[in-house]
């Protein structure tokens, strides 16, 4: 792992409630130790199989009793409060008083495990602790294993397992974004609505500050030289000997000299280092005498305006974003930053989703072009086939893909995109030999700069989404899981020289259902809400789904299947068989999380 300064804080802990069934004099003592052990497995599981974004394993904090009524709920509750955790999970082989023992923090994501037993029946307190949390406006996700067990069985069940850890893992996910910040660095490009940052959104659904420094900073750090020096001459030259120029694709006239390149180099090097503190700080800007700067703005996540105002003079951004966003650079392998170009702020929150559901570095990208089989073969002469048979979609963009994004990473010799921690340096080597970077084309960028070109490998799983801002509903997500394909290299070729063949493209298709927005891989696209989408290995869409629910997100498209779907137990309460139904109507009754 390499050096770096990133700290945003304490990291969130997990608190584990054991609930009991208060009556003493026979009942609760003949309950403690089983109930007791029911919270150091699930919070060893927990330890063991969950991670935080740098690698670090999630800890959890265990009630110092068990719960029995308010006195001890509230002892709990203080503790959480002191110990920083940011999720509650209730768990409890028994009957217990509902309204007594359930944890009443409404801005704390909260589920309740009430074991399958039959002795002292764990089902009835998930019952009425659930109704309870329905009736008082708290919602909490209720699991329930579908096998009976005796008591006293340490097991979890693999469908408690699954629900405990998407819960786990999107609750962490809110508690990590809450109190940070999204960096706007720049304003609104080119009309993109995404980078009209709306603080709305931002507090009352994620709980996060908008930060903002116009694009004029980076010019005063690269003038007066604001930044590690000892490091931009590391990270050149890391460059120099990593990073492959690719064809020149601008005509004749509009190149820019080699002098112009290679100062286009060493300005998208520093912007590097100067966006990274921007977002995080470095103490090394203290020692420079900058303390102020040394702070940072505590960004999880950021974007970068680029078009036009600055890439009309200065070399465009695409090297800081896809440096940054993946998962390493000079320094070696280390956590991605989430930074959305064109500063499109909804899709930076997309993936800063995905990349705390998953740990990896995420692609953003233009949702570009729909291709037809037939358009396909009128261009190219080529039959798509196999997954593609229904069609393409072309993903890309300048910049900011995550070199990750190329697929050189590899799991059981299939394509996979990691958390940095499980990336070897080989697989570093690879993603760098399989990307080009490219002079700019100046006809869009006319400061130039260097864009980054590979190819996405097929056969990945992957999920794309995208948070949509609707004026009087507000946020909506979508979400398609499909896998990236692959195609024949001509056909690429042609299909990306129609558009800018300097930039990285992935070719996606997402799972159709025949129905709806997924009646085919056309009405996908068609369906699309925004020009950009941020795309997550694997199928997330359930963890998503979970997440939004916590925050209030309506749904508006999504592909997973309706056992895989976990919301609180309160959304089953506003209709089940619509659940996407249900879903708006629950997020509009309960609103956002932090309002
Ligand atoms: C160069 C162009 O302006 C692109 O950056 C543009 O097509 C987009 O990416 C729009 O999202
Ligand atoms: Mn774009």
């Amino acid at each position: 792992m390499s050096s770096e300064n990133r700290y945003y804080g304490q990291l969130p802990k997990i608190g584990i409630r054991p609930a009991i069934d208060g009556r003493r004099k026979g009942v609760r003592e003949s309950l403690e130790e089983t109930t007791m052990n029911m919270a150091t497995n699930v919070a060893a599981f927990l330890s063991e199989n969950l991670r935080h974004y740098n690698g670090e394993p999630v800890e959890c904090v265990i009630a110092d009793t068990c719960i029995g009524g308010v006195a001890e709920a509230t002892q709990t509750a203080e503790k959480f409060a002191r110990e920083g955790v940011g999720v509650s999970l209730t768990v409890t082989p028994c009957w217990c008083y509902g309204s007594e023992t359930m944890d009443m923090d409404p801005a704390i994501p909260k589920a309740v495990w009430g074991f399958n037993g039959t002795n002292r029946p764990g089902a009835v307190y998930l019952a009425a602790v659930l109704a309870a949390h329905n009736q008082k406006g708290i919602p909490a996700f209720g699991i329930y294993g579908e096998d009976v067990q005796d008591i006293g069985d340490p097991t979890i069940p693999d469908d408690v397992q699954e629900k405990i850890l998407r819960f786990t893992k999107a609750g962490l996910a809110v508690a990590m974004m809450k109190g940070k910040s999204y960096l706007s660095m720049g304003s609104v490009s080119m009309g993109i609505a995404g980078s009209m940052v709306n603080e709305d959104f931002f507090q009352d659904y994620l709980g996060m500050r908008n930060e903002y420094i116009d694009m004029t900073e980076y010019v005063r750090r690269l003038n007066e030289e604001i930044y590690d020096k000892d490091e931009f001459n590391k990270a050149l030259k890391w460059v120099k000997e990593n990073c492959k120029e690719g064809p020149d694709n601008n005509g004749e006239g509009a190149k820019r000299t080699r002098e112009q390149l290679d100062q286009d180099w060493e300005v998208s090097v520093k912007m590097t280092l100067i966006a990274r503190d921007l977002m995080v700080g470095n103490p090394k800007l203290g020692e420079l005498g900058y303390e102020e700067e040394a702070f940072g703005h505590n960004a999880i996540a950021a974007g970068f305006q680029g078009q036009r105002q600055w890439t009309d003079h200065f070399p465009n951004g695409d090297f800081m974003e896809a440096i940054l966003n993946s998962s390493f650079d000079w320094n070696g392998i280390r956590a991605p930053y989430m930074v959305a170009t064109e500063n499109d702020s909804l899709n930076g929150v997309t993936m800063l989703f995905g990349h705390l559901l998953t740990n990896a570095a995420q692609l953003f990208a233009d949702v570009r072009t729909y291709w037809s089989p037939d358009a396909v073969k009128r261009v190219t002469g080529h039959t798509l086939s196999g997954k593609a048979e229904q069609g393409i979609i072309h993903l890309i963009n300048s910049g900011p893909a995550a070199l990750d994004g190329a697929g050189e990473q590899t799991k059981d010799g299939k394509p996979v995109m990691k958390p940095f921690w499980e990336v070897t340096d080989e697989e570093v080597n690879k993603s760098l030999d399989a990307t080009l970077w490219r002079p700019a084309s100046t006809e869009y960028f006319r400061g130039g700069g260097w864009s980054s070109d590979f190819l996405t490998k097929g056969n990945m799983p992957v999920t794309i989404a995208r948070i949509n801002l609707i004026k009087g509903l507000g946020p909506v997500l979508q979400i398609a899981e499909g896998y990236t394909v692959d195609v024949p290299e001509e056909v690429h070729e042609k299909l990306d020289n129609r558009t800018d063949p300097t930039w990285p493209t992935t070719w996606f298709v997402p799972n159709t259902t025949g129905e709806g927005a997924f009646r085919d891989v056309y009405t996908v696209m068609n369906s699309w809400g925004a020009n950009h989408c941020a795309m997550s290995y694997g199928h997330i869409g359930a963890d998503l789904i979970t997440l939004a629910s916590m925050l209030r997100i309506p749904v508006n498209m999504h592909n997973v299947s309706d056992e895989k779907l976990f919301r609180p137990s309160t959304w089953g309460m506003f209709g089940t068989k619509d659940p996407e139904g249900a879903d708006y109507r629950a997020c509009q009754n309960f609103g956002p999380l932090y309002r």
